[in-house]
């Protein structure tokens, strides 16, 4: 993909499951040096000794790929994220929705110091489950920049959004760098028209003209029914998610909550039916893979952003439910997630302790906002009460 003496540079913050399993790879099969930008002290050092690590296909035979050309900077390391980014051709980021307000300070730092030297383009792609998950970042980037930076950054870097999809579970085994992940893959990155060249080289990204569609079919039809399967899973005392798949009471909830989104996709977008019947039997397969070791208590992680107005519970359950359409599946889940209370999850916790003190018309109404006169307020209500009461006589 490149000539022979020339260095491409990717910065990547968080050196996590889909940040090594996914991101990293890709970087570096395209031919970047990938830095990876970490919190993680053994990580970051194993990352500079080792410069490698192997990533491990969930299939029957287990293919190995060795993702070569890496290396690592400790975030609290200010000069060395700052030199990197300014070498970087693009920089890219999985560290969590609710942790990008803490990587934007040093993200612009080095922007800073990037434009003071020179202007070279600069694609910033937030590789993370959320909304628009660049523009935000580019927000809270702005915030820290002077406005004589914020000028040039006008110019030439560009925060096109994003949508990655790959189940990488928590990692088990003495490999500390290692990543086991399934074989699917997807990344879709908007067309970066802001920079006014051509979009960048990535291997497995796809460029797209409109990412909306995409970002909404992946988030209401994988992630709402991957959430199903982990707060169901939970209330039945489930480990794993391909366990909880093997109870037919459970798969068949994935299914209807996904066939509910996906009624809504198909008139939103005047989509093919089969074929988005094809993608919802696909996400079915994935979740149940056995070789992906996937705990319940990943998938569920952070209820009270999972419950949010704009993310892949509440919004599709909205957005049916004005339009008339019947979404008994979504309802039970989000039910379901309303009771998550899984005390190593710093969101479970205080998401019960806010249904404790407040009551849990409060969190519908002003965390997840809907309020009492919306039809959805009262079924939500009533059908949390009747599984916390059958929870409390089991
Ligand atoms: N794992 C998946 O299957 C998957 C798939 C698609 C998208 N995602 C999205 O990718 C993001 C990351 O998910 P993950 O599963 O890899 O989680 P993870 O916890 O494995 O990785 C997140 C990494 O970010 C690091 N991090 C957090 N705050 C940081 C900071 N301030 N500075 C530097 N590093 C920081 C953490 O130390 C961790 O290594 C999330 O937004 C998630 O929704 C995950
Ligand atoms: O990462 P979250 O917490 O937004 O969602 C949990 C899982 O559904 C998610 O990580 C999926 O594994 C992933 O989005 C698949 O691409």
């Amino acid at each position: 993909m490149l000539g022979a003496n020339e260095r491409r540079v990717a910065v990547h913050f968080g050196a996590g499951n889909i940040g090594r399993g996914f991101i990293g790879q890709m970087l570096s099969r395209s031919g970047f040096e990938v830095v990876f930008v970490a919190r993680n002290e053994e990580q970051v050092a194993l990352l500079k000794q080792q410069r490698q690590y192997t990533v491990t296909l969930a299939s029957e035979r287990e293919e190995e790929e060795i993702v070569r050309n890496v290396t690592a900077v400790h975030i609290r390391n200010a000069a060395a994220v700052k030199e990197s980014i300014a070498e970087a051709d693009v920089v890219t980021t999985a560290v969590g929705e609710s942790a990008l307000p803490h990587i934007a300070r040093p993200l612009a730092e080095g922007i800073e110091f990037r434009l003071a030297n020179h202007e070279r383009p600069l694609r910033i792609i937030a590789c993370e489950n959320a909304v628009k998950g660049s523009s935000k970042l580019r927000k809270w980037v702005y915030s820290h920049l002077t406005e004589a930076a914020k000028e040039k950054a006008e110019r030439c870097v560009v925060f096109p959004n994003a949508i990655v999809d790959r189940i990488v579970p928590p990692q088990i085994g003495d490999d500390t760098l290692g990543v086991k992940v399934e074989p699917f893959s997807e990344w879709l990155v908007e067309h970066d028209h802001g920079a006014g060249r051509e979009p960048l080289s990535i291997a497995g990204v796809q460029y797209v003209r409109a990412l909306e569609p995409y970002a909404e079919r992946k988030l209401y039809t994988v992630n709402a029914g991957h959430c199903c399967a982990a707060y169901l899973g939970y209330l039945a005392g489930y480990r794993t998610i391909p366990e909880a798949m093997r109870d037919e009471r459970i798969r068949r909830a994935v299914e209807g909550v996904m066939r509910e989104t996906g009624r809504l996709l198909v008139h939103r977008y005047n989509w093919n039916e089969e074929e988005h019947l094809r993608y919802i039997r696909k996400s079915l397969q994935r979740f149940a893979n056995p070789r992906i070791n996937d705990k319940v208590t990943r998938v569920a992680r952070s209820p009270l952003r999972k419950l949010a107005a704009s993310d892949r519970l509440v919004r599709p359950a909205v957005q049916a439910s004005a339009l008339g359409m019947e979404i008994p599946h979504l309802v039970s889940l989000i039910s379901a997630a309303l009771l998550f209370d899984f005390d190593q999850d710093p969101e479970a916790v205080r998401l019960q302790s806010l249904i404790r003190d407040r009551g849990v018309r409060d969190v519908i109404r002003n965390h997840m906002g809907i309020h009492e006169h919306h039809p959805l307020h009262y079924r939500l209500t009533a059908h949390f009460e009747k599984l916390r009461e059958g929870r409390r006589e089991r």
